[in-house]
């Protein structure tokens, strides 16, 4: 059975279907990268996968478990994560205090306990830190603890806000146009970092991306959208010479 199960997946808004009966899977441990024009429904088929739109037709499911109309909270805390097209940091918030948000789902089972400010919370607490920092670690922003979001080089908040996604230790982790205005260093980095997200998180990753050369060093599978549809479906190399996927982003950018 596939990790995540996507069956004639539709969304309509009024006269435009924005995504069309798109059947899709993802197994466990796999790096899937989701290309198409612009305005092919990338986002649109992110946010039905978790659950910020309600599909008009099909199904979607997790390890078998039926997501349809479910709540975003819900199916992130069954473990599907996302970071978006454009940086949802807290900006006033230190970097440790938003990986501590990304876990606050976690420390769920202490709630009374941190309502009533048990010790039970304070250790609950300090366990979290230590797990927020040795994450930050592995990702070079350990140093930056304590600086507030907004003072961080673009390219580490993009990094940051990964982490953060992380953080709630999901299965499923969608990553929407990480590299958007990345330089090409940055890029560079960003390649390497979820080269090793792959390689050191039990984890499942799919990834909208424009930048071609990002998506064909690091995925396995790509799906390609065009208005709304699938049109193919291969390895990298197979949509790198794939005629309809050339003439798609010809047509749309040529
Ligand atoms: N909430 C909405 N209401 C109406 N139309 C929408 C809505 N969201 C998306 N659309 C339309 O659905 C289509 C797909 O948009 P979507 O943002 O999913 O594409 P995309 O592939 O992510 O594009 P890009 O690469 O530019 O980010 C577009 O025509 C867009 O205008």
């Amino acid at each position: 059975m596939a990790l995540l199960d996507v069956k004639n997946l539709t969304k309509n808004f009024g006269g435009l279907t924005a995504v069309g009966d798109v059947t899709m899977h993802l197994d466990k441990g796999e790096l899937v990268g989701l290309i198409g024009p612009n305005g092919a429904g990338k986002t649109t088929l992110f946010n039905l996968l978790t659950g910020v739109y309600e599909p008009s037709e099909g199904s979607v499911s997790l390890d078998g478990t039926l997501l349809n109309g479910k709540k975003p909270y819900k199916i992130a805390s069954l473990g599907l994560s996302r970071t978006f097209q454009n940086i949802r940091l807290f900006k006033d918030m230190t970097v440790l205090e938003n990986v501590l948000v990304g876990m606050a789902n976690q420390n769920n089972p202490h709630l009374l306990a941190s309502f009533l400010r048990l010790p039970k919370f304070y250790h609950s607490e300090a366990k979290l830190r230590q797990k927020a920092m040795e994450l930050l670690a592995i990702f070079d922003l350990d140093g930056d603890a304590e600086t507030l979001a907004k003072n961080l080089p673009y390219g580490q908040q993009r990094r940051l806000e990964i982490v953060r996604a992380l953080a709630t230790e999901p299965k499923i982790l969608f990553l929407d146009e990480p590299a958007a205005g990345m330089n090409p260093q940055e890029t560079a980095e960003l390649t390497q970092l979820i080269r090793r997200i792959k390689e050191e998180f039990d984890i499942t990753i799919m990834l909208i991306e424009h930048d071609m050369s990002l998506v064909m060093e690091v995925t396995e599978r790509i799906y390609v959208l065009e208005y709304g549809r699938l049109i193919a479906h291969g390895t990298p190399d197979e949509i790198k010479t794939n005629q309809r996927v050339i003439e798609a982003y010809l047509g749309g950018e040529g």
